[in-house]
């Protein structure tokens, strides 16, 4: 008997197991083939545009993505910097292999979490939901196709692309499968289209491999890593052997990528095709990702544009195979093979294996509380590309706090809801469980309305009051975390304090191009200037150099957008304090006569938990929620 069984070793699948063992439940996590635990099942890069946030919000709430991450860098950009810091954006490549492997022995060095390969073929029940939730069942265990069966008083499903996944290339191979290579989850959904739960489908897709080996890299310009500058888990600072004792790097040996164009020949091509193309030719129905657009798509939306930037990215070490960004396709295999060798470089190409998309079950995720447990089924929770979103770090932010919440159903403990001026994923799991999806939900900066103060650099300060609340490190990981929020208040302490001359600042500010001084002034008032960092000035004046260069950046930040930061924060704690108040699940909100029926109908349908929640649904004005606050008074 468990207290949580997760199915699935995805990315969602894994942060589950691992938050819910942290928490003190005993776990088991099933997945279809140990050796994929933690695939990438597309490209292995971890990161990016608000996703490199949600990263380090997983760190920062003990998930593992950072560290895996951080073990298997072999490429890495800092996106946006020419942007300012507010905006910055990492993203990792990784080696795939490593990744894979990193993530295994993160988990098995997790205590109370136990791993097992198995496809799950049904959920047991007990009868009964409990009243307070109108659930009609509740979860008590799985059973695998080998007929081997396991208790257990939550259980949370993260299945991916798996649930009756179907692959296609071109109009006319059509294959059943989860991903390449691995066999679909078919029972699981029959199981719940039984149970009453609304099933959709989503598709999306990958490009081709090649081998380098058939590559001319002259044609290609190449990209260099900026891997020294960078660790995603906040913990290495201090604890890993990733850094030498002078702060060097062991990482694994940085790789470059290249970055090439598809030329006019090669749209041309892609356009004639067209009709051959799973996506366009009518094999495929469902809708895929907006923003990460197949090239067909690329084509078709924008024909005026003759040329489409491709990035060849390493897949590993132990490989010559290279991924090439850009070019998602279900195209049939010859002519994505055409297509490659259109462009310039990849004339002599060999294709490895050919791009495909695919067709999978989701859940609308309007069936879930904010927990991400089912309204339907106690005990059951759901997380990653089941809930309709994509990408690795959706899943994973998704997968903490299903796990999380698993783990406190099972103590009887009140769930974790993150608010959304908290953080992304906070964002995320509100937008999915009151809006819900009707494209495959990505996250960007632009779903935030406090994306200045969400930032990457400040994810452990935002988060570590939860987590720590929540009962989530061991003593040694907490006394390093309170070192590292320490690094920060120590840096912005030092701006304070250090007196900068004019013969040590002028020489610094004339390079800069800004004015030099006319007597001393404290550091904190130069790195208000935009042109200035924290890092020069504490370099010239021979402080800080025992803190960690992210703490300096972080600190830099509070100082320069205080002003912003300022305006974010008052709203936010307005939001708190409104967005707080709760709305029991038993409240009848037929009988308020007073709320327009769109309002009605729709609480009554999603249910939402706060009135922050009520107020993200689409349709929902700002008089449904002064009516709806003094209906509650009457309560
Ligand atoms: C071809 C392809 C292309 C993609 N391209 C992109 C992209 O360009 N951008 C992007 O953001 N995302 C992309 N994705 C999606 C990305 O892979 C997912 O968003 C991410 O992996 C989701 O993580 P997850 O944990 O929800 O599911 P997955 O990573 O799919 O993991 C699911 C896990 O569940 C296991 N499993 C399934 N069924 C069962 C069962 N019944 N019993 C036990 N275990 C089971 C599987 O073995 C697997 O370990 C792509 C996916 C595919 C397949
Ligand atoms: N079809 C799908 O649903 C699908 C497929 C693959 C990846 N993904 C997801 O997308 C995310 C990462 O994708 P992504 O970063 O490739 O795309 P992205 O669109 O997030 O890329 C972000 C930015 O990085 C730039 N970029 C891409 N490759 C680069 C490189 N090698 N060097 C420097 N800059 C580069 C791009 O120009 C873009 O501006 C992951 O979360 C992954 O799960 C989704």
């Amino acid at each position: 008997m468990f207290d949580v069984i997760v199915i699935g070793g995805g990315h969602a699948g894994t942060e589950a197991a691992v938050a819910a063992a942290r928490s003190g439940a005993r776990v088991a996590l099933i997945t279809g083939a140990l050796e994929q635990l933690g695939q990438l099942s597309c490209n292995p890069a971890i990161g990016g545009i608000a996703k490199g946030t949600v990263v380090r919000e997983v760190d920062a709430l003990g998930g593992i993505m950072a560290r895996a991450t951080d073990m298997a860098t072999v490429q890495f950009r800092m996106l946006n910097r020419g942007k300012g810091p507010a905006v910055w954006a990492p993203r990792a490549q990784c080696d795939r292999g490593l990744y894979r492997r990193a993530v295994r022995q993160l988990l098995e060095a997790q205590p109370n979490l136990v791993t097992m390969q198995g496809m799950v073929a049904r959920l047991l029940f007990d009868d009964a939901g409990s009243l307070a939730s109108g659930a009609t069942r509740r979860v008590a265990g799985v059973e695998t196709m080998e007929g081997r069966r396991f208790g257990a008083r939550a259980v949370v499903l993260t299945t991916g692309t798996f649930g009756r996944g179907t692959m296609h290339i071109g109009t006319d191979t059509r294959i059943s499968g989860g991903r390449a290579g691995e066999a679909p989850s078919v029972h699981l959904g029959q199981q719940l289209d039984a149970e009453g739960l609304t099933t959709e489908r989503f598709k999306t897709g990958t490009p081709p491999r090649i081998d380098g080996r058939s590559v001319d890299y002259t044609r290609f310009d190449r990209q260099e890593s900026e891997i020294d500058l960078f660790d995603y888990s906040w913990s290495h600072f201090w604890t890993t052997p990733r850094r030498t004792a002078d702060g060097a790097m062991r990482s694994p040996e940085q790789m470059p990528c290249w970055v090439g164009w598809l030329e006019e020949a090669g749209t041309e091509l892609i356009a004639k095709h067209i009709n051959e193309s799973a996506m366009y030719g009518g094999a495929i129905a469902s809708r895929g990702p907006r923003y990460c657009p197949s090239v067909e798509d690329k084509v078709v939306k924008f024909p005026d544009k003759v040329r489409h930037q491709l990035f060849l990215e390493p897949e590993g070490h132990d490989t010559s195979e290279l991924y090439v960004n850009g070019l998602s396709t279900s195209l049939p295999a010859p002519v994505q093979l055409a297509v490659l060798r259109s462009v310039h470089g990849l004339e002599d190409v060999r294709m490895t294996r050919a791009g495909y998309a695919i067709e999978y079950d989701y859940y609308p995720p309007t069936q879930l509380w904010p927990s991400l447990g089912s309204r339907a089924i106690d005990g059951l929770f759901f997380a990653g590309q089941v809930n309709g979103t994509t990408g690795y770090e959706e899943a994973g932010g998704q997968g903490v706090m299903a796990g999380l919440n698993a783990a406190r159903f099972t103590q009887e403990r009140e769930p974790i809801v993150l608010g959304r001026e908290s953080s992304y994923i906070g964002v995320l799991i509100n937008d999915l469980t009151t809006r819900g999806v009707d494209e495959p939900y990505r996250l960007f900066t632009s779903r935030s309305e406090f994306r200045l103060t969400v930032r990457q650099d400040n994810a452990l300060s935002r988060l570590a009051p939860v987590s720590e609340a929540a009962g989530l490190w061991q003593d040694a990981e907490l006394e390093v975390l309170h070192a590292r929020l320490g690094a920060v208040r120590e840096a912005l302490r030092l701006a304070e304090a250090t007196s900068m001359s004019p013969a040590i600042a002028d020489p610094i500010l004339e390079a800069a191009g800004t004015r030099p001084l006319a007597h001393a002034v404290r550091a904190v008032e130069l790195a208000r200037r935009s042109e200035i960092t924290l890092q020069v000035l504490f370099d010239a004046a021979g402080v800080g150099a025992e803190l960690p260069r992210d703490a300096i950046v972080g600190a830099e930040l509070e100082i320069k957008y205080a002003g912003y930061f300022e305006r974010e924060r008052l709203q936010a704690n307005r939001l708190v304090a409104q967005g707080a108040v709760v709305l029991p699940p038993t409240l009848d909100y037929a009988a308020m006569r007073t709320l327009s029926i769109e309002a009605r109908q729709k609480f009554e349908r999603l249910k939402p938990g706060t009135l922050a929640q009520a107020s993200a649904i689409p349709g929902i004005s700002p008089a449904d929620l002064q009516n709806l606050m003094l209906e509650l008074r009457k309560h």
